[in-house]
């Protein structure tokens, strides 16, 4: 690991009365990395971000930033610099004095801080709007905004809370190419929450999976999604195929799995196929038992399914269709063994 360690979390933890929101984790992100908590709704990933932003008083554990605990700094003081989900700008201020507004309270005098919000527009690509109101803008410019006012104070880690989800599909991708393009142009670490898989795959450096209060996996994109480490992992992330074999459970990428007309393998039945375009999704079922699985033969097994990938030219070239009976197999090597 050559790169620097930028934010670090030891042993952070959450309470709320008896409710566990973050269990104690620990995490260290590399300076100028873009770094995405990931999980379901409830996971903590935003109790975490708030911890780090200094909304949010932990109950244990502390937060470093750059060698400096910070743990207990106002969020002003930290280094650190929120971009909220509803942008929360202020309606009444245009968009340069929203921008500025952070330095204006800090007393920076009026043509140094318009000076920096105008250069923040200018990297956000905003100047022609500096003197309208947020309500004249669309979700996508608002976003940008917030991203420039969140850049006012120079900080180390710009932290994003959901900063897509209020966007229609279209501009959600627009808008994720340019948090990927800002972050390399800026070089600072971005921390950004989402609980979706694809956000994350699409634009982080550090994957961080959490699960009830804590950290599953910690790890690049291709680390996760080709090396889920359990069960919550590979079925979060999705594209994988979780499989019970006498070592264990096993998870096996859609993409790897193979269905033939006879041969070895686990007898399943097609039970519906979905056209995606450049790949065909084929949803089986489990015939009984699986084949590898005949010494823990169970009556009160639940019902298997699984799900093979195809890509359109292989689909087409031997199409299944529903309510055929065929064999799942798959190359040992893609089966990777996970955590109980
Ligand atoms: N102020 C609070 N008081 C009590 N419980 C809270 C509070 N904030 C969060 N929680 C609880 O802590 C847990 C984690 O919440 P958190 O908001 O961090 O999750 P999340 O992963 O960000 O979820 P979401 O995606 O829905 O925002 C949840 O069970 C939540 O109900």
């Amino acid at each position: 690991m050559s790169a620097r360690t930028d934010l670090e979390l030891v042993s952070l933890a959450k309470h709320f009365g008896d409710a566990v929101a973050v269990a104690g984790i620990d995490l260290k992100i590399a300076s100028g990395s873009y770094c995405c908590l990931l999980g379901p709704s409830g996971c903590g990933k935003t109790s975490t971000l708030r911890m780090i932003a200094g909304h949010e008083t932990p109950t244990a554990g502390h937060v470093v930033l750059a060698g400096r605990e910070i743990t207990h700094l106002s969020p002003a003081e930290r280094g650190t610099a929120m971009m909220f989900q509803s942008y929360a700008l202020f309606p009444h201020l245009t968009v340069l004095d929203n921008v500025a507004f952070s330095a204006r309270m800090k007393g920076v005098a009026r043509a140094e801080r318009e000076a920096r919000a105008r250069e923040l527009l200018e990297l956000v690509a905003m100047t022609p709007y500096a003197a309208r109101l947020p309500a004249a803008l669309s979700g996508g410019q608002q976003q940008r905004v917030a991203l420039a006012r969140a850049l006012m104070m120079r900080p180390r880690v710009l932290l994003l809370d959901e900063p897509l989800s209020a966007l229609d599909p279209f501009l959600r991708l627009k808008m994720r190419a340019e948090l990927k393009r800002w972050h390399q142009e800026l070089g600072m670490s971005f921390v950004h929450v989402t609980h979706s898989q694809e956000e994350a795959m699409a634009l982080a450096d550090l994957v961080v999976v959490m699960n009830h209060g804590r950290i599953e996996q910690a790890g690049s994109a291709r680390e996760v999604f080709e090396r889920p480490r359990t069960e919550f992992v590979a079925r979060f992330i999705g594209a994988h195929n979780v499989i019970e074999t006498p070592a264990g459970k096993v998870a096996v990428r859609s993409d790897r799995v193979r269905l033939g007309f006879d041969g070895e393998g686990v007898p399943v039945t097609v039970q519906a196929i979905e056209y995606q375009g450049a790949q065909v999704q084929v949803h089986v079922q489990a015939l009984g038992e699986p084949r590898a699985a005949d010494d823990a033969a169970d009556d009160e097994a639940p019902v298997h399914t699984w799900t093979a990938a195809l890509s359109d030219a292989d689909f087409h070239a031997r199409p299944f269709e529903p309510g055929q009976r065929l064999a799942m197999r798959w190359p040992e090597a893609e089966a990777h063994a996970l955590e109980a």
